[in-house]
């Protein structure tokens, strides 16, 4: 996986393009929390608030990435054990832990990144269907261990930990790995009791200590997402006064020095 970091974002297409050497350093939302618990419906529902959903990805302000797309590179062996349900990956050693560690840097550097997605029904890496992620100046990173790896919840703004139920988890869980990641249900059971319920237990649970803000009943705890939205809502107008300031500052040297 080489070559995922494109150089400094003065290749950004949309219209806040970069003066000089000015980096876009965003502001790094953490989104954790148990399979199925509502991570990527949770993120999906701010992008909407915000405006950002419908528009192109070019020009959004506010980017959501997955962890999914770290998950490691199966050896042939482990291949096999992961088409027969075998192969845990709900444990920390399932994920790049490394190569994750350096996106969220070069994000946070303002360098554009190329994401795979993942492919859950061959268990790998889909680089033909690629996520570019343009220099923006929120971005959600959701997935059930973002906040195990120190050095990596350490790089978060703010972390947010949605907390479901685990039998509606559960419940969410078995319709969407049979009709979505293309699996039968005794597989799935079989991976949910060996595998994801007491990695959740060791790993993701424990983790809800870091949250800086618990969200009970995920997606549909519209209070709580309302409340999120206007914090990042008031982050981007920030940014966007500063941005304002700064093209006025640049315009003015450049004519006192023409001058
Ligand atoms: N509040 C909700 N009510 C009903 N179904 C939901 C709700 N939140 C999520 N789902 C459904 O549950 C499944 C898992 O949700 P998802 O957001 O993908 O969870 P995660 O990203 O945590 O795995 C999806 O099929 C989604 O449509
Ligand atoms: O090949 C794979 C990779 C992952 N999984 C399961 O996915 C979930 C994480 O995704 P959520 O969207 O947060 O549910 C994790 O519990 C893995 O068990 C998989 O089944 N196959």
């Amino acid at each position: 996986m080489e070559g995922i970091f494109k150089e400094k974002s003065d290749c950004l297409p949309n219209g806040n393009a970069l003066a000089n050497d000015e980096v876009k350093s965003p502001f790094l939302i953490g989104v954790a929390g148990g399979t199925a618990s509502g991570k990527s419906t949770v993120c999906k529902k701010i992008m909407e608030q915000l405006g950002q959903a419908e528009m192109d990805h070019t020009q959004r302000q506010v980017v959501s990435i997955s962890q999914d797309s770290f998950y490691r590179e199966l050896t042939p062996a482990e291949k096999l054990k992961a088409q027969k349900g075998k192969f845990n990956f709900d444990h920390p050693d399932a994920f790049n832990e490394e190569l994750m560690y350096e996106t969220l840097q070069a994000i946070l550097n303002g360098k554009k990144a190329e994401l795979p997605s993942y492919d859950y029904r061959t268990n790998s890496l889909d680089f033909d269907n690629v996520l570019v992620i343009y220099p923006a100046d929120v971005v959600l990173f959701e997935g059930i261990l973002v906040f195990y790896f120190p050095k990596i919840r350490d790089l978060f703004h703010m972390k947010l930990f949605v907390d479901t139920d685990s039998d509606t988890r559960l419940a969410r869980r078995v319709p969407r790995d049979i009709n979505e990641r293309g699996r039968d249900l005794d597989a799935v059971l079989t991976q949910y009791m060996t595998f994801v319920k007491p990695a959740f237990e060791e790993f993701c649970s424990p983790t809800k200590k870091f949250a800086d803000v618990i969200i009970p009943r995920g997606a549909d705890n519209t209070v709580a997402i309302d409340l999120i939205v206007h914090h990042i809502g008031e982050i981007l107008a920030a940014t966007n006064i500063a941005q304002h300031n700064n093209t006025v500052r640049t315009a003015a040297a450049s004519m006192k020095r023409d001058h």
